[in-house]
């Protein structure tokens, strides 16, 4: 049987000397995707930043496609697949929106053409500069930018956060074209599971650095109940 696209096996890490995540190990197969849910402080965004490299990692590896990453600096890890959109929404602000795509593209499947065609607002404001964009088309851009590199591995960073409920709808459409009609594998963090539970195959939550709870997310769509130990009714 082929090796999962993504290993993650026993990660211990932090910031310096402080362990945040403790004992952490997944897998995700190619065109699988992940809802990373727990309440707020619980590791979420240190996982991710794990991933991309940013963090100290005491114990673990992480391999994708084959490859061990764990030991790669940023750059490399992101040459080898890794596609990250993080919670500050890292855009070029003083480039304008088609620049802010065309300067990172890499060849493959996607294109700011089709970036374009997955957000036709961005394509009504590709003349725009990036500190000319709302919120959401900030967000819009931040992904598209992140398709555009043509990761294996996409990962985006509470990307509903603060979001009008009419963005939140038109990025939830656009993760689930790019996550379940295209297949591309994709770790989605969220605090708010009914967002992301029908656009994921998977869920994981964090608790207290570690992983508390895993389950298919079909399920919970039906029934999210099991979750609340973790994250509370309020989270429905
Ligand atoms: N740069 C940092 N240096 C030291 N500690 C940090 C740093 N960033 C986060 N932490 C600590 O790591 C723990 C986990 O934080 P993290 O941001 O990963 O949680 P989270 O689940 O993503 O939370 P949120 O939903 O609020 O974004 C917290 O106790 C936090 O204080």
């Amino acid at each position: 049987m082929a090796e999962p696209l993504l290993i993650v096996e026993g990660l211990r890490c932090g910031y310096g000397e402080a362990v945040v995540l403790s004992d952490v190990s997944f897998t995700l197969g190619g065109g699988e995707s992940l809802a990373l849910l727990g309440r707020n402080g619980t590791g979420k965004t240190t996982l991710i930043d794990t991933l991309v490299g940013t963090t100290k990692r005491h114990a673990g590896s992480i391999r994708l496609g084959g490859r061990d990453l764990h030991s790669l600096p940023v750059h490399q890890r992101a040459a080898a697949g890794i596609g990250w959109v993080p919670q500050e929404r890292n855009i070029f602000r003083s480039l304008t929106v088609h620049e802010n795509l065309t300067a990172v593209a890499r060849p493959g499947a996607w294109t700011p053409a089709r970036v374009y065609e997955l957000f036709p607002r961005l394509a009504e404001r590709k003349q725009n500069l990036g500190n000319q964009l709302s919120g959401g088309e900030q967000q819009m851009l931040a992904f598209g930018r992140a398709l555009v590199l043509n990761p294996r591995l996409l990962l985006l960073d509470e990307p509903l956060e603060g979001l009008a409920p009419l963005i939140v709808e038109e990025l939830l459409r656009a993760i689930r074209r790019v996550a379940r009609e295209e297949g591309l594998s994709s770790i989605l963090v969220e605090q708010h599971p009914h967002m992301v539970l029908p656009v994921t195959d998977q869920t994981i939550v964090l608790d207290r650095g570690s992983i508390a709870f895993r389950s298919a997310s079909e399920p919970l769509v039906i029934d999210p109940r099991p979750l609340d130990a973790w994250l509370g009714v309020a989270g429905h």
